[in-house]
């Protein structure tokens, strides 16, 4: 009897920011996954200028690499941003976005974009998540970081994910506190909870949630979210059924024992979330974005516009965020 050959795994990288690192890197990741994994392909939507595949490539690697190409408005200086490009941006996003929604691609990889650039081209844009969110008509997206931690890292005893989920994104630090609801948290707890199960395959999630003020509010002295809506809704999420406790501290919730043991941090708001994780794993880390039908995985870094086009941007995000657009693409083939 012929052995049956799983059907290829599509996958669309938007190469992002012209000016930036997304074209060198997307590029440089797409090659060496291509060579790690033989049951891909890869779709790098841009300008094909920008996109030259290596003159010496393995022929059977680049059957499985095309180029899509939609052009630039104006010419390209790396590390230099012209908002007339600000519209192809956008256009290699929704082709993405498009392409899995038509089921054409399994799942898409984005490159960093300059959000200011969209913004002062006159299109409001806060970011891929929120982008994504309005684009696929779901009114609540979490956006989760996650990386592999090595064994021996605060003694862990083998190798570990790990990732923290934020509920709120891009959010100015002074609007926090009023973006913060009883139900967005409960929202969001359940989300994570839901795709670690579907999406990541982990059959019953450990979540520990930070609370917002210093000291997780200090019983009410040092602000009440804790007590009036963070407490509340991860005692609703109990009694559903989800594995999670809170609120902790900010500055203590990653101590050596939880990183051993959570599935998932739940941050309130970016850089609480961010910056420890960007600490302990920058260069390594891939941004999901859970509660979409389709998926999306991203690179953890910017544009690097001071090390665009000089062939030193490190493209390990990149091929991180490829490695878990795959593996997630291929746990969804697996479902019923
Ligand atoms: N996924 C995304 O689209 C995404 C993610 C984060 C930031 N951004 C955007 O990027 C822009 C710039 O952000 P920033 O300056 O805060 O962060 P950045 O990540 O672009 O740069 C921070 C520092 O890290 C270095 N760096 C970043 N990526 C690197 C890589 N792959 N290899 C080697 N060095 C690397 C840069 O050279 C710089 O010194 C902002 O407009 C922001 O919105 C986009
Ligand atoms: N907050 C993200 C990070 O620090 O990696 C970054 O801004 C990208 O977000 P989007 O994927 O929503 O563009």
């Amino acid at each position: 009897m012929m052995k049956q050959v799983a059907p290829l795994v599509n996958l669309a990288i938007s190469t992002g920011e012209p000016a930036g690192i997304g074209p060198e890197v997307s590029l440089a990741a797409a090659v060496e996954f291509l060579r790690e994994q033989n049951g891909v392909a890869i779709t790098l939507l841009g300008d094909d200028q920008l996109l030259t595949l290596p003159k010496n490539i393995d022929p059977a690697l680049a059957s499985r690499l095309q180029v899509e190409s939609i052009k630039l408005k104006t010419p390209v200086v790396s590390g230099v941003l012209n908002p007339q490009n600000a519209q192809y941006v956008i256009a290699l996003l929704d082709q993405a976005i498009n392409g899995c929604q038509q089921g054409r691609f399994d799942a898409m990889v984005t490159a960093p974009l300059q959000k200011s650039i969209i913004n002062d081209a006159g299109t409001p844009f806060t970011g891929h998540t929120e982008h994504l969110a309005q684009r696929c008509n779901i009114s609540h997206v979490v956006m989760m970081l996650c990386a592999p931690l090595p064994t021996g890292f605060l003694g862990l005893e083998s190798p570990r994910d790990l990732r923290v989920a934020l509920v709120t994104t891009h959010v100015p630090l002074k609007d926090v506190p009023q973006a913060l609801s009883y139900d967005l948290i409960l929202e969001t707890i359940q989300i994570v909870n839901r795709d670690l199960q579907r999406k990541f395959g982990i059959a019953n999630p450990v979540i520990r949630m930070a609370g917002l003020n210093p000291h997780a509010g200090e019983s009410g002295y040092l602000g009440r979210e804790e007590i009036e809506i963070i407490t509340p809704a991860i005692e609703a999420a109990k009694a559903m059924g989800i594995q999670v406790s809170g609120p902790y501290p900010g500055d203590t919730m990653f101590d050596p024992e939880s990183v051993a043991t959570v599935d998932a941090f739940i941050a309130m708001y970016h850089d609480q979330g961010l910056a420890p994780f960007k600490f302990v794993t920058f260069g390594n880390g891939v941004n999901v974005t859970l509660g979409l039908q389709i998926i999306r995985t991203s690179v953890d870094h910017g544009t690097a516009l001071d090390i665009a086009g000089k062939g030193i941007a490190d493209f390990g995000s990149m091929l991180e965020a490829l490695r878990l657009a795959y593996q997630l693409a291929v746990n969804q083939r697996k479902q019923p």
